[in-house]
């Protein structure tokens, strides 16, 4: 299970992340830990923290590592244990500068991600609801207001700690200095561009203004075990959820891997057993986490198991210049527009997008138009196509995940589930091949549901008319013509009223589809004439 634990400095994340992490036998992710020893490194260093590019080549070359000591958690940047020196006021006010930088982000994202792909996790930070782990199964956005978080802090400083000593006192001078600062502090993390503060759109909220630690815990501990609920771990006998090397998952884990493991994260009191988990095992095997680095060797299969966003320089410099293209000569030959885009444009989560299928336009028009809305899609393709290795080079610098047809392909089943549980979108045509008209007979190819249902994903139903037009049946013509595509609300498999996991799957294969037909229903009725 994975809890993300968000909210403004002083809420109590870490005191409330560490509890949770010790009682319910997680693993603890500090990212704010991580942000702070850039800092520190730069500062040390005597880098400019306002020379953005001096700031993320520390980031980006930056080695963090946690481990355990008899006081808690310790951090270390480049094999400098620095778990006292990012605590100093001097980062505290360096901090949210450093880790407004978009390299900075991307590159402590792909490291959180690293740490936590062993699944079980419990991590705390500004973004991780939203950003590093969307799919987490228990979101907590906690606050509290800024005089109690000032006053915690203070008494922190002083060595004390307010939430066990509700009596202790701090220096008065020392409390407002700390609240302006905090206060500052919260302004720049809620007004970045990259990765704001705020709540997911699913997150929980949690005001401890006036709570114990204890209460907090306790709240989030009920929350974990109404997910857990909700979710019915896989029960034996029904869909056996299978994780990175191929096993079943053991009941413990719950499939929300999203890459591999590296030794590194302190785990409380859990190191030596999680070490012989099937999971933690082929994980750690595994290359699939980390930016990708480019000329390296890499194979498609890199490119197929990496997220997008890891991809190295050279592959992302040429996606963008080549969806830049792509989106110029598409809208000119055959202008085409998405109803209802918000829906699939303001969704931070990793979700399986389902599409009527009608030529190859269709795909174009969803990978282009989220890419340059800073979302990525991963179409699952015939692994026919990759009948050349230029094919297969060019479909794999794409994004696509090929799928054998026709067999249980395991292997794109994963890919699509450790995309989405990294928070990318998965793009299947479920009828398999481009319908020409509406007599050809059609078969639906429900793995779609599947894998949403390992990933706890939820699907989202497209529909498109207008593209089977601009090549019609028998030739290879393409006429000029206006394309329409209409987004719809994702659905959610707590939502389908069936109990059961391969009920659900089966269920949603029907809903989504319904839902598919529907929406292009509606756009054939708005615009007649497109098919
Ligand atoms: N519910 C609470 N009531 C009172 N004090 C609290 C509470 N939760 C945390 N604290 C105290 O506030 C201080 C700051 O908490 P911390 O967990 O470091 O916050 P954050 O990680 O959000 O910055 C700590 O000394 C902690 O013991
Ligand atoms: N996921 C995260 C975590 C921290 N941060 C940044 O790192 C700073 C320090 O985070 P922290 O969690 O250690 O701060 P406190 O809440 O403990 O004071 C924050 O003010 C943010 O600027 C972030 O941008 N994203």
């Amino acid at each position: 299970m994975i809890v993300a634990i968000d909210g403004p400095a002083g809420s109590g994340k870490s005191t409330t992340a560490h509890a949770i992490a010790d009682r319910c036998n997680l693993t603890f992710l500090d990212t704010g830990a991580m942000y702070r020893a850039v800092t520190w490194r730069c500062l040390d260093a005597g880098v400019d923290v306002s020379d953005d590019d001096a700031v993320s080549a520390v980031a980006e070359r930056a080695r963090i590592e946690f481990g355990k000591s008899a006081d808690g958690q310790t951090v270390s940047i480049d094999g400098r244990d620095v778990t006292r020196q990012i605590r100093t006021p001097e980062v505290d006010r360096n901090v949210s500068v450093v880790s407004a930088y978009p390299r900075v982000r991307e590159a402590m994202v792909a490291r959180q991600r690293e740490l936590g792909s062993a699944g079980d996790v419990v991590a705390e930070g500004r973004d991780i609801g939203t950003v590093v782990f969307p799919n987490a199964e228990v979101k907590v956005f906690l606050t509290a207001d800024a005089a109690a978080r000032a006053h915690r802090r203070a008494v922190q400083r002083e060595g004390g700690d307010a939430g066990c000593d509700a009596g202790a006192k701090a220096d008065a001078a020392e409390e407002q200095q700390i609240l302006r600062d905090l206060v500052r502090r919260d302004k720049l993390d809620s007004s970045r561009k990259e990765s704001p503060l705020k709540p997911a759109a699913d997150a929980h909220m949690i005001d401890n203004s006036a709570l114990t630690p204890e209460q907090v815990v306790q709240q989030i501990v009920d929350l974990m075990e109404a997910a857990r609920a909700k979710g019915g771990a896989a029960k034996a006998g029904e869909v056996a959820p299978f994780d990175k090397g191929g096993e079943p998952l053991s009941p413990k884990t719950d499939g929300n891997e999203v890459a591999p493991a590296k030794a590194g994260v302190a785990k409380n009191g859990a190191g030596e057993k999680d070490a012989g988990r099937p999971a933690a095992k082929a994980a750690a095997k595994s290359k699939a986490a980390g930016r990708m680095r480019a000329f390296a060797g890499n194979t498609f299969d890199d490119y197929y198991d990496h997220g997008m966003k890891e991809f190295p320089l050279p592959a992302r410099a040429l996606l963008a210049v080549a969806a830049a293209i792509v989106w110029a000569v598409t809208k000119v030959l055959w202008p085409w527009k998405i109803e209802d885009v918000r829906l699939l444009r303001d969704d931070a989560r990793g979700r399986m997008i389902v599409m009527n299928h009608t030529s190859m336009l269709d795909p174009v028009v969803i990978v282009c138009d989220l890419y340059f809305h800073g979302i990525r899609v991963r179409p699952i393709s015939k692994s026919e196509f990759n009948k050349t290795n230029l094919v297969s080079w060019l479909f794999s610098r794409a994004g696509t995940i090929p799928v054998k047809r026709g067999t249980a392909d395991l292997k794109a089943v994963r890919r699509a589930q450790a995309a989405l549980t990294r928070g990318e979108c998965v793009l299947v045509f479920p009828e398999g091949t481009r319908i020409k008209s509406d007599d050809q007979p059609v078969t639906i190819h429900g793995g779609f549901a599947l894998m949403a249902q390992m990933a706890k994903a939820p699907v989202q139903p497209v529909a498109i008319v207008g593209a089977r037009d601009i090549t019609p049946k028998g030739t290879h013509w393409k006429r000029f013509g206006r394309v329409f595509c209409k987004a719809g609300a994702c659905i959610e498999f707590s939502d389908l009223g069936v109990r059961g996991r391969k009920q659900q799957a089966l269920r949603m294969e029907e809903v989504a589809m319904e839902r598919v037909y529907a929406l292009r229903d509606e756009l054939r009725r708005e615009h007649p004439g497109k098919m």
